[in-house]
């Protein structure tokens, strides 16, 4: 019997107190015990592109891609560990990566990921050195790679995803990050069978192999020797994420906090489906988020647009904490209502996991081989008798796959977190004709949080003519937000610190707040 977990998931309020708290992470960050871990597979194919997703350039003004705002969110945030606790410190970043089962990846045209001028480092940022010897020799020598110039060698094959990542990476120097820092695994392929389990050929010499899903994460931890490495580093808490949310909070001291506060060795984000209710006459009052302007806390908030909305949803397996993923819960179960008419199942997992070293330990050694595979039915290409490749237009087999979020039922405390939704969560999964999660979605998402953090931090903004543009209460029926602000990860992590920049100021739209305006107004 399934249960919601809307109990086990701490109030806004508690949050919101936790946020006030936020050193307790910083104190783990500062101490050099977190690192992330970004599950960077997916091939987007629903995206529409042939290199991974993290290099996409939603089409921001800054032009960053989700790489870029990713490893600027790590440098602010060690950066603001480091000042509270007067140290620098470190967040290693380790990137789980797939082979590539189709082809290898080269950008889009009409979406390049061409490198752009790479911000400067930050003077107050500066990571420790090389804390370890090398992990995974193959992929170690990837990372390590210079211009021939350099006393390492770039040396790789062209099958794998993980290559035009690392050159993504290396041709944007690893965005200001020391690369011994920047820890690059792939994951293991399964072969790909029809619907009578016989293997299906992509070439007349070669099997069709697709990537073991998320859940690969455990095997390849082991494989590529990875939680030895952090053992080396003293890392003991890791934040895993998806690669495709441009809202994601790396290293989210406040998660960070709240899990090891609660002493869980498994935690989860989710993202409720339905905060307003919450938020009406009879329910508790949601609060006013911290970077989010009072007037706005109560109608911005994003109430889950249809049950079947494809995010899975943590709860209880008898008594047992899981999720259970949009591609295999009943449209009757998505659809079944609480008590007060809100989804019963609204706890959205927004694929943000907290786990400790210990426990990831246990996974690799103990849990692993128990974690059963999910059938997945795609259209697999194929060759035809006479050797002609075919492209099916119907699904004609299956891939195996392992989820990641399969190992909660074996913690022993896990937690649930409740975040909003336009604070936390906008994935970017499809193209633009499709109507929802895609790169406007993504941007528009990005872009309307700068402006609520220019608003709350005091800011005012001018039309072309210099008269003030209205501050709108709930943005119109376009969603674009009045006026354009991006603000830089490397300026503001979650909204912090902005009010000595925007204090009482007026600007004039597009505001671009980077690190470089914020040098320029510095004595
Ligand atoms: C196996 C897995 O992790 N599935 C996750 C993941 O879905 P994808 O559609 O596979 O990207 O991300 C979703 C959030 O974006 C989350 O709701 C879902 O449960």
């Amino acid at each position: 019997m399934s249960q919601n977990l809307r109990e086990r998931a701490p109030r806004l309020q508690e949050q919101q107190a936790l946020r006030e708290r936020g050193p307790r992470g910083f104190h783990q960050i500062a101490l050099n015990k977190v690192a992330v871990l970004l599950l960077a597979g997916g091939q987007g194919t629903r995206l529409g592109v042939t290199y991974p997703k993290g290099m996409y350039r939603v089409g921001l003004p800054s032009q960053k891609s989700l790489y870029q705002l990713q490893a600027e969110r790590i440098r602010r945030v060690q950066q603001l560990a480091g000042e509270r606790r007067g140290t620098r410190c470190t967040v290693p970043w380790c990137a789980l990566s797939e082979r590539s089962a189709l082809r290898s990846p080269s950008p889009a045209p009409h979406q390049s990921p061409n490198p752009k001028p790479s911000p400067s480092v930050h003077p107050d940022c500066t990571p420790m050195p090389a804390l370890v010897s090398p992990v995974c020799p193959r992929s170690q020598a990837l990372l390590n790679a210079r211009p021939p110039a350099s006393p390492h060698r770039y040396i790789m094959t062209s099958e794998f995803t993980l290559r035009p990542t690392a050159d993504f990476f290396r041709e944007h120097d690893f965005f200001h990050l020391d690369p011994d820092n920047v820890v690059m695994f792939e994951q293991r392929m399964l072969p790909a069978v029809t619907f009578d389990g016989k293997a299906i050929l992509e070439r007349k010499d070669k099997v069709a192999m697709a990537p073991d899903g998320n859940g690969g994460l455990y095997r390849a931890l082991a494989d590529h020797h990875i939680l030895e490495d952090m053992g080396r580093r003293g890392v003991e808490f890791v934040h895993v994420y998806c690669v495709d949310n441009i809202l994601v909070r790396l290293a989210d001291p406040v998660f960070i906090g709240f899990c090891v506060l609660r002493g869980a060795d498994c935690g989860a984000k989710v993202s409720p489906g339905d905060v307003r209710r919450r938020a009406g006459p009879s329910g508790p009052r949601a609060p006013p988020h911290p970077a989010f302007p009072a007037h706005l806390s109560r109608l911005q908030v994003v109430e889950k647009a249809f049950p079947e909305e494809p995010v899975g949803v943590v709860c209880q397996v008898d008594g047992v904490p899981q999720v259970v993923e949009y591609s295999e819960i009943r449209p009757e179960t998505a659809r079944l209502r609480a008590a007060d008419g809100g989804l019963l199942y609204n706890a959205g997992n927004i694929c943000n996991h907290f786990f400790t070293r210990t426990f990831l330990q246990a996974v690799t050694r103990e849990f692993e081989p128990l974690l059963k595979p999910h059938v997945a039915v795609k259209k697999v290409p194929y060759v035809d008798e006479e050797g002609n490749p075919v492209k099916p237009l119907e699904p004609n087999g299956i891939k195996m796959e392992k989820f990641v979020f399969d190992v909660f039922q074996f913690a022993e405390n896990f937690v649930a977190f409740e975040v909003l939704r336009e604070d936390e969560f906008s994935p970017l999964k499809n193209a633009n004709s499709a109507n929802k999660d895609n790169p406007a979605t993504a941007r528009r998402a990005l872009l309307t949080q700068h402006y609520r953090w220019a608003l709350q931090a005091g800011a005012h903004f001018l039309d072309e003519h210099g008269a003030r543009l209205p501050e709108l209460p709930s943005l119109p029926g376009s969603g674009e937000p009045p006026a354009i602000c991006e603000i830089s990860p490397l300026v503001s992590y979650s909204g912090e610190g902005l009010e000595a920049y925007l204090r009482g100021q007026e600007f004039q739209s597009p505001l671009i707040l980077d690190e470089n305006w914020v040098q320029a107004l510095r004595p």
